[in-house]
């Protein structure tokens, strides 16, 4: 379980994240909503320790994240995997290399320098190329996928580190809607299959809603709304964008499947995988 307590981070005179209380029981997929500037990214950045929080604390079972340092930070940063925006991959090596970066922290530093990656390793960071089906890219050069594709490779090295947690920080803002669909598939999947805890920054409500247990709405870097996909209603969206609610209130078209229906479609996936 993830518990933060009074998390806050100021930025000179300015309150970005305000004293931010809130509680993730492992296995949830959760989205973290809100209009541009309210502190979903320095909210999800504080947890990963790219940004030092100002006051309050981070605990993970029973560790203080907000006291780690050297090697337990480091350990930190490998049970909990980061999902960026722009992917962050080496874009001049190939995808079955940049999965492989996810295992160095399981890899004797003369080995990873060598570039001497077990016969397990390789593997395993096959087998998760294939299962978000780009197992035939990983001779590829990641810089010349397209940016759906990067993103399942982010995902594919995030998994393979074996994280207790993923943060996806804005993870499809940059993709189209087929690209979209494919990369919350995948980290429906890590969810799901996998039981890691998901946290994910979301512009779209309507995806937020249809991939996430759970919707954290912030303000203001203060969280003002905490519940279902089903307790969203249109005046808590108001509430959370103000004018802009009009813009991020999606009516679902009749073809896109519910949340209880994507859901139970993965059930019945994994029930007819060989265990
Ligand atoms: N390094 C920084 N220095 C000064 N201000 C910052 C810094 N990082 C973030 N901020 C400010 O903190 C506020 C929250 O930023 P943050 O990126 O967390 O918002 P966000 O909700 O993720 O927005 P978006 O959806 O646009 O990414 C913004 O007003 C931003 O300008």
């Amino acid at each position: 379980m993830l518990a933060i307590e009074a998390l806050t981070r100021r930025f000179g005179d300015f309150t970005a994240v305000d004293r931010v209380d809130l509680t993730i029981p492992t296995g949830q997929m959760v989205a973290v909503i809100g209009r541009s500037g309210a502190g979903k990214s320095t909210l999800l950045r504080m947890i990963d320790r790219l940004i030092e929080p100002s006051e309050g604390r981070i605990r993970f079972e029973d560790r203080d994240i907000t006291a780690l340092k050297g090697a337990s930070l480091r350990h930190w940063r490998r049970d909990c995997a980061m999902v960026f925006q722009q992917f962050a991959l080496v874009d001049r090596l190939d995808v079955l290399t940049n999965v492989l970066m996810g295992r160095l922290d399981h890899t004797p530093v003369w080995r990873s320098l060598l570039k001497l990656w077990t016969g397990d390793d390789k593997a395993i960071a096959l087998s998760a190329l294939e299962l978000f089906d780009i197992g035939s890219l990983a001779a590829n050069r990641a810089g010349a996928l397209s940016g759906g594709q990067q993103q399942r490779v982010a995902i594919a090295r995030a998994l393979v580190q074996e994280p207790r947690m993923i943060l996806a920080d804005e993870p499809i803002a940059s993709l189209d809607p087929r690209n979209t669909q494919l990369v919350m598939d995948a980290l429906l999947r890590v969810n799901r299959d996998f039981g890691i805890t998901v946290l994910t920054n979301l512009h779209s409500i309507e995806l937020a809603k249809r991939y996430c247990d759970r919707l954290i709405g912030m303000k203001a870097g203060r969280i003002v709304f905490d519940g279902t996909p089903a307790e969203l209603t249109d005046a808590a969206v108001t509430e959370l964008y103000g004018l802009e609610a009009a813009d991020v209130i999606e009516i679902p078209s009749a073809a896109d499947p519910t949340p209880d229906e994507i859901r139970a479609a993965w059930d019945a996936a994994r029930a007819r995988e060989p265990v």
